[in-house]
């Protein structure tokens, strides 16, 4: 038995099953080069008999496909086959594929057919299709919660009727790896003429199985698999092809078997879906999702200095993005603050850097996450207030909608702490008068205050610049800090820190 596994994308078909994942005829041209750039061998392109929109665009990808096999789905109903074969008449490698459901339940509540009436059904539907194309492809709807003993006969009959490749899905996604590669394992063993066609699995997620239930039948031998871009599908989705691919391609040690994915095409096709679509992808969706290649926590970051493969079972290159992120937040340590702080072109001592971590793990605690402008913000704060003799300690402040504002504030000079209680009209005000109380500047005139946001979010970084005028003397004094008002009062201090040194060296009044 071959080590191939052929892959039968479904995102046209029933990826669009997706309650609100429509697409329109040039979105679906565009996914189906992705799905041949990617390499997949078969892209079932619609269900032609569903709307003259699914027809055309069955035949517009058949027309454009070069080497990808275009399949239909269609009932097993004349008109739907003929529609089928029709869509499918100017591909280069056509394929129907005809299903009908062989559960008990299914057959007796929405067909109102007996088994026996099924089976005629198969022999009839598949034949037809045969008659219009080489390639037929049935499917037993709803196979997990088949009769084994009925499933048999009827797999049996597609095969006599022409059918060269033989659909199980998991319709409802009930199965689990144990009944699901069981149920290929019988089947293939109990058909007498199973050696006449592929297998194919055909997977859905209710119970998040669909990856898991896809590659136990293929060890059971099934030879093809039926998945999606990103999952997506009807509930909660179908098997995700690029889970599929990268299991077999990472772990060929135990899953020996063989894709013509080409892995580094899979980012570009879950984006290009997730685009067309409107569905995001979950950020911790398993190869796309946006941090399946970051690492947040310090332990974790730190193994990735030292060798990726401490942390990542396979490179973000091998599915094509470009490279892993070292996200910095409140679980990061030294390491990659470090190497962070260095790929901002910054060298700072010992000291600096200590405080500068210091002054980190603090922002993080308060946000939720740090960009590099937050670094960049709160490293040059550091440096540029390091030598101050005026340094804000604490900031406290009353506001709201009924005045007048009061501000508490305590400033450290040439090392001696020192407080003050103020009034103003608003918070800022009350600050700026309680800075005045405990260093008095009467001449100098505040001539800007200016507020802006280092990063967007609510918990966004404020970086706040202050001009102080004093006979003829201009200074500019900047701030950040994730409370506005303390980014305004390391502002203003900064500002008149810059006021002190420009009057003389010892002199902190004007
Ligand atoms: C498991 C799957 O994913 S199967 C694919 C599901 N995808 C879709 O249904 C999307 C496209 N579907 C459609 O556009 C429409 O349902 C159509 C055009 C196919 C049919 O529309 P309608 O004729 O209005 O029928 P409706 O959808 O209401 O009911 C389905 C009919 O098909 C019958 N049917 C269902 N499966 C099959 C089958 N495999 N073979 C034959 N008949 C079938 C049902 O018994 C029902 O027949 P009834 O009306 O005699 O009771
Ligand atoms: C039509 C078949 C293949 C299907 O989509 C299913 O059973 O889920």
């Amino acid at each position: 038995m071959t080590d191939q596994i052929l892959i039968f994308d479904t995102t046209l078909r029933d990826g669009e099953q997706s309650p609100g994942c429509s697409m329109n005829l040039e979105e679906k041209l565009r996914v189906a080069a992705q799905l041949e750039a990617l390499g997949v061998d078969i892209i079932e392109a619609g269900f032609a008999i569903a709307s003259d929109g699914d027809f055309e665009a069955v035949q517009a990808v058949a027309q454009q496909c070069q080497r990808a096999v275009v399949a239909s789905l269609a009932r097993a109903a004349r008109a739907d086959i003929e529609r089928a074969a029709a869509a499918l008449k100017v591909a280069k490698r056509p394929r129907i594929h005809t299903f009908i459901a062989t559960s008990p339940l299914h057959m007796k509540v929405k067909l109102n057919k007996s088994p026996e009436q099924v089976l005629e059904s198969i022999r009839e539907s598949v034949s037809l299709a045969r008659n219009l194309v080489d390639d037929v492809e049935w499917s037993a709807e709803d196979a997990t919660r088949s009769e084994p003993e009925f499933l048999a006969r009827a797999i049996e009959t597609a095969i006599r009727a022409g059918a060269r490749t033989i659909n199980l899905p998991d319709t409802v996604g009930y199965a689990t790896p144990e009944t699901y590669g069981a149920m290929f394992r019988d089947m293939i063993a109990r058909v007498s003429n199973a050696d006449l066609a592929i297998f194919s699995t055909h997977c859905h997620n209710d119970l998040g199985l669909g990856v898991a239930n896809t590659l136990a039948a293929v060890a059971a031998g099934a030879r093809q698999v039926e998945s999606t871009i990103n999952g997506i599908g009807e509930r909660a989705g179908n098997a995700a092809v690029e889970e599929i691919a990268m299991a077999l391609k990472v772990r060929h040690d135990v899953l020996p078997w063989r894709t013509g994915i080409v892995s580094t095409e899979i980012t570009r096709a879950s984006r290009l879906i997730s685009a067309v679509t409107g569905m995001h992808v979950q950020p911790n969706k398993a190869i796309v999702g946006a941090n399946a290649f970051a690492h947040e926590s310090g332990i974790h970051q730190d193994g990735m200095l030292k060798d990726s493969s401490t942390y990542e079972i396979m490179t973000p290159e091998s599915v094509g993005q470009s490279h892993s992120s070292l996200v910095l937040g409140k679980h990061s340590g030294r390491a990659a603050f470090k190497d962070k702080l260095e790929s901002l072109g910054y060298q700072l001592s010992d000291n600096e850097f200590q405080d500068a971590f210091q002054r980190f793990k603090a922002l993080a605690d308060a946000k939720k996450q740090v960009f590099d402008e937050d670094i960049v913000a709160l490293v040059d704060d550091e440096v540029l207030r390091g030598h101050d003799r005026i340094q804000v300690t604490e900031v406290e402040v009353y506001c709201g909608s009924t005045g007048p504002q009061r501000a508490i504030l305590t400033l450290s000079i040439d090392g001696e702490e020192v407080t003050a209680a103020t009034k103003g009209n608003g918070p800022v005000d009350a600050l700026f008068n309680a800075v005045k109380k405990l260093v008095p500047h009467d001449e100098a005139t505040l001539q800007l205050y200016e507020v802006s946001a280092v990063t967007a979010g609510a918990d966004a970084q404020a970086e706040v610049s202050v001009v102080l005028a004093e006979n003829g003397r201009t200074v500019r004094g900047v701030g950040a800090h994730n409370d506005t008002l303390v980014a305004s009062a390391r502002a203003y201090v900064n500002a008149l820190n810059k006021l002190v040194v420009k009057r003389g060296r010892s002199a902190l009044a004007a």
